[in-house]
């Protein structure tokens, strides 16, 4: 599959400092990607750089194969962005916002925006001034009004910060659709990891300033194990000289194995002779996750900016 944007060797220096420090990374058609990473991780940098209001010192972002570089008007007319708080005229009805965004692009029809009202379930209220809107449905305006042109790749930082529990399911929703039926990727940054676990499809760790990590969320989910064997100690020494991380807990442990792996450490086991009485996936939240990535790194909190 043709990535939609790619971040080539993509670097950021202020002064001496390196804040973004040879970023690679491939964003493709119809997924929804978490970016995460500690406080001054370099998120904003990032993506900034992607939306060209910050300078790349070097390395390039490819936009459906144009160069932000060569052709920066050209590959940010491809890009949807949608910030924390969308700016839209409160007095005026949610459709004359639509329309009044759809000049500032080429060739939005009246049929368009009808389109992206449907798919972000505004029909029913489109008609009512935005100040009479709740913030989530704000947020949702503001998704119809990244669509309009659209594109295949939306940026969202922090999009859900300061909706309730409904609002953010129902923007999720929302976004999962466009993201399937118009193949759509979906890049967001959140400081909330349950939020992402359910959104995305795939997460990108940073910290540093470096890509430390970049995974599927059900491979996330489902590489931990809880076993109980006896003896119980050698049986942890046995993983541990396999170079496993194991956690220690009352009765069994838990191991960072992959499925395939399972089969074969479990017959090894017996076979060094150890009774075997649980073997079973163990969920691990994003949040464990992403503190073992980092070694512990504080989750960023939200954007008070
Ligand atoms: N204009 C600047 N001059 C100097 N340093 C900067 C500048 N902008 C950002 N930084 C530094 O770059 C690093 C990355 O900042 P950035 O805001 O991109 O991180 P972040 O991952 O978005 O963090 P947060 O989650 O806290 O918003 C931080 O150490 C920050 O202090």
């Amino acid at each position: 599959m043709q990535p939609v944007v790619e971040l080539k060797n993509l670097s950021k220096t202020i002064g001496k400092k390196k804040i973004i420090d040879d970023l690679n990374l491939s964003l493709y058609p119809g997924q929804i990607t978490g970016f995460l990473g500690p406080n001054g991780a370099g998120k904003t940098t990032t993506i900034r750089m992607m939306v060209g209001l910050m300078s790349i010192t070097s390395g390039d972002v490819l936009i459906e194969g144009v160069s932000l570089s060569d052709d920066f008007e050209g590959g940010l007319s491809k890009i949807g962005v949608i910030v924390e708080n969308p700016e839209m005229y409160k007095f005026m009805t949610g459709y004359k916002n639509l329309v009044h965004f759809a000049r500032m692009h080429e060739g939005v029809t009246k049929e368009r925006i009808d389109e992206v009202i449907n798919q972000v379930g505004m029909q029913n209220r489109i008609q009512e001034k935005v100040s009479t809107y709740s913030l989530g449905m704000r947020q949702r305006l503001g998704l119809a009004q990244a669509l309009l042109h659209r594109p295949k790749f939306l940026i969202l930082d922090e999009p859900t910060n300061g909706l309730d529990p409904a609002g953010i399911r129902e923007f999720r929703m929302y976004l999962r659709k466009i993201a399937d039926e118009e193949g759509v990727s979906v890049f967001v940054s959140s400081h909330m990891l349950s939020e992402i676990e359910l959104m995305c499809d795939r997460i990108a760790v940073i910290q540093n300033g470096k890509l430390i990590d970049i995974k599927e969320v059900a491979e996330v989910q489902e590489s931990h194990y809880y076993i109980e064997a006896m003896p119980l100690e050698t049986a942890e020494t046995f993983f541990q000289a396999k170079g496993f991380t194991v956690e220690s807990h009352k009765d069994g442990f838990i191991i960072n194995a992959e499925k395939p792996q399972i089969p074969g450490l479990i017959q090894e086991l017996t076979t060094l002779e150890h009774q075997i009485f649980i073997v079973q996936p163990h969920r691990k939240t994003l949040e464990d996750q992403f503190l073992e990535m980092t070694g512990g790194g504080q989750i960023a909190e939200a954007h008070t900016k």
